[in-house]
């Protein structure tokens, strides 16, 4: 069991990995970071660490779990993975590269509704960590959980990681909304329309539809689409402005993951032939081929349709 004296060591020296070490180091004494541009190996950062939580961004997901391969990690140790993202190869989540690389290892999904600057303020949010395996989500709450960052369990990690990973698409549209002055009814019928696009697709993949409903789907759309600290958020809010993705992109010193997701998405939806026209524009958008007023009109004269599909 987690206590005082385990050893977590979080890779990833990001906006997330920074908050979540601080979080983590209320209850756990020995929390080490790794950054790749530290001085501390990842062999030494992981050595006897009982958890060990990735919240590296998905293009180092694949690279990172490679080199704790040729590592030798005990059977009995927990990863987290705190990515919101998708494999550009396979549309695999962060949690199936995990769990696909290391299959006797119990692996918990770490999400929420969680803007990393305001938890470096120290201001109260919550979070879901999601297992298939109920001991190494409850050993992960006690890690994380205090009077300042609530943390519940959940049995569905994809339908908790698949809330948060395309919530940043959501998070591009509900952007360019604002970035337009569409007004409040616009932004209101674009992330329930969202929402309901989120869970068509998460659905098929094999997550449970309530769990978009909680903390890390609904929840983190409430945080995101409304909050300009929110990266996905800025790049849509810029977009709708008429700049270019080049210019915000470098512009942006950290990671908007929304932006290979809606790819990566828009890819899957069309394999499973599924219906996503809100992914779709925000795509199309990205990739320049259409203006923010284009993808406006392209959803408002869609065909017209029941509210619920039959
Ligand atoms: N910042 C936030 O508010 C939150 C971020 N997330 C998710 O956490 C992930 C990371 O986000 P941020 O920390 O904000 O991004 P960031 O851009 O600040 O940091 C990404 C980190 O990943 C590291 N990284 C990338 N490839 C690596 C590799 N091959 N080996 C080792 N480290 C590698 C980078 O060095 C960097 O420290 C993203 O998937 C994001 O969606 C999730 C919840 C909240
Ligand atoms: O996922 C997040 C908060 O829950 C962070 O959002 P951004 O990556 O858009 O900043």
């Amino acid at each position: 069991m987690i206590n005082k004296n385990s050893a977590v060591a979080i890779l990833g020296a990001g906006a997330w990995g920074k908050a979540l070490t601080t979080l983590a180091r209320n209850n756990v004494d020995d929390v080490r970071l790794f950054s790749r541009r530290g001085c501390q190996t990842l062999a030494q950062t992981v050595e006897g660490a009982d958890i060990i939580l990735s919240a590296v961004s998905i293009k180092g997901v694949r690279d990172i779990v490679s080199q704790l391969k040729s590592l030798s990690i005990p059977p009995q140790t927990i990863f987290v993975t705190a990515t919101k993202g998708l494999d550009p190869e396979t549309t695999c989540t962060p949690s199936q590269i995990w769990q696909e690389s290391f299959p006797n290892h119990p692996v918990v999904v770490l999400c929420g509704p969680n803007l990393s600057k305001e938890i470096t303020q120290e201001l109260p949010a919550a979070t879901v960590v999601a297992s298939k395996i109920e001991s190494a989500g409850e050993s992960v709450q006690l890690v994380f959980n205090s009077t300042r960052f609530r943390v519940y369990t959940n049995s569905d990690p994809l339908g908790v990681e698949l809330g948060g990973t395309l919530k940043n698409v959501m998070a591009i549209a509900a952007g360019v909304c604002d970035g337009l002055q569409l007004g409040t009814n616009a932004k209101a019928a674009l992330l329930t329309r969202g929402l309901i696009e989120m869970v068509r697709i998460g659905v098929d993949w094999g997550a449970k539809p309530e769990t978009f409903y909680g903390l890390s789907g609904l929840g983190d759309i409430l945080a995101t689409c409304n909050s300009p600290l929110s990266r996905n958020y800025q790049v849509g809010y810029q977009l709708g402005q008429g700049k270019t993705l080049v210019e915000i992109l470098s512009h942006l010193q950290e990671t908007a993951e929304g932006v290979n997701t809606a790819k990566v998405l828009v890819q899957r939806a069309k394999q499973q032939n599924i219906s996503m026209p809100i992914t779709q524009e925000v795509y199309r958008l990205l990739k320049a081929e259409i203006t923010p007023r284009q993808a406006l009109l392209d959803l408002m004269t869609r065909d017209i349709k029941p509210e619920v599909d039959s």
